[in-house]
């Protein structure tokens, strides 16, 4: 296999960083570039590439055309850029900051690697993948099956949080919980009736006890913005999720790994089977992915839902599609 390129864009912050050393450890990975509009970026770096795995790493800013360089020759795009949340900030809060800034990284990837897998993180997510959406559209390069929303981070913690729940913290490795919808409150629908293996029945049984751990799934993102008390949000957790996303994608799609299915928020448009399971012709939705070659290979459906899980999509559904509008019209029909 040729070595592969990688290009963090945001690569100076809090996820920035450790999500560059993760990559910078794949030994798939021999050219990693780091972007930031900050100049410390190239500090980070210096610092990542006395690391001694293949990559050569290297710090860009936008001086030099430095998002020329770190694009060109891509093959995976991972974009944590952006402003996080401060307490009593939804993350819609940062849509006009980091919608613009989403807009114009994806038109480098639309100028420099238009055929690069594009992996986002930045917030909010249910709008800014319309958006990278929308300005890859319009430069004739939009690829459906190479841009993915980020989603892992709810996977990570229905894991993580299922396992407390059932006092038994140790375990969280075990579980596999399908996470579908979007990536903000309740449009986090983490399918708890799915898990493997299956969650106790005593969990399900005691109803007060199964909506405070949906609860505490769907909005895990505030007890970590409470936290840092206006420091920012998760960075750590969010830089181990997007990595195992990343090396996920790496292993189906160019080292040869068969069934990798992952959830991720994906164009789902043109899959009629996804739409009528949802009830909605909806752009977008994070659904297991399976992965392969050409990025998505295959959706899988949501499959059979508990009556509970059913009211959920519906408050998914009251929220999910005016955030894709939001993003798509911020493309289409910008203000003057
Ligand atoms: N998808 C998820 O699950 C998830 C999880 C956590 C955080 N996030 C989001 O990720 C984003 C980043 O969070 P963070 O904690 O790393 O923030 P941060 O402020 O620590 O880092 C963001 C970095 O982006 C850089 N940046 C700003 N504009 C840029 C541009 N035009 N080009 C390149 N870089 C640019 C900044 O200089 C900074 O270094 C936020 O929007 C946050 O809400 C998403
Ligand atoms: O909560 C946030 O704003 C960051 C991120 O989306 C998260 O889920 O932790």
């Amino acid at each position: 296999m040729p070595g592969l390129k990688v290009a963090v864009l945001g690569a100076a912050g809090g996820i920035g960083q450790p999500l560059s050393l993760l990559v910078k450890m794949n030994p798939a990975v021999t050219d990693l570039a780091l972007f930031d509009v900050v100049p410390v970026v190239r500090g980070v770096a210096a610092d990542c590439s006395h690391v001694d795995s293949p990559a050569t790493t290297a710090g860009y800013t936008k001086d030099d055309e430095g998002l020329k360089q770190a694009l060109t020759g891509a093959d995976l795009v991972i974009i944590p850029a952006g402003v996080p949340r401060k307490p009593g900030m939804t993350r819609d809060d940062l849509f006009n900051i980091n919608a613009g800034i989403v807009r114009d990284l994806a038109q480098g990837i639309a100028d420099f690697c238009p055929k690069a897998f594009v992996l986002i993180i930045s917030n909010p997510v249910n709008s800014t993948v319309p958006i990278a959406a929308e300005v890859l559209k319009a430069a004739g390069v939009f690829d459906p099956k190479r841009l993915f929303g980020v989603t892992t981070l709810d996977v990570v913690r229905s894991s993580t949080m299922s396992a407390q729940a059932i006092g038994k913290p140790n375990s969280a490795p075990e579980y596999t919980i399908p996470v579908v919808g979007g990536h903000s409150g309740v449009t986090i629908l983490p399918l708890l009736s799915q898990a493997k293996p299956a969650l106790p029945e005593s969990l399900f049984s005691d109803t007060e006890k199964l909506k405070a751990l949906i609860h505490r799934i769907q909005f895990g993102g505030d007890e970590v913005v409470e936290a840092k008390a206006g420091a920012g949000s998760a960075t750590l957790s969010m830089a181990y999720a997007g990595y195992k996303f990343a090396e996920q994608l790496i292993g189906a799609a160019f080292q040869g790994k068969k069934g990798v299915v992952a959830p991720s928020y994906v164009y789902v448009a043109e899959a009629k089977d996804i739409q009528q399971e949802i009830g909605q012709d909806l752009a977008f939705f994070s659904v297991p992915v399976e992965l392969g070659p050409n990025g998505v290979e295959k959706l899988h459906p949501l499959g059979q839902l508990s009556s509970y899980e059913k009211e959920l999509l519906q408050a998914c559904l009251g929220e999910l599609p005016g955030s894709i509008t939001k993003g798509v019209n911020f493309i289409q029909q910008p203000k003057l």
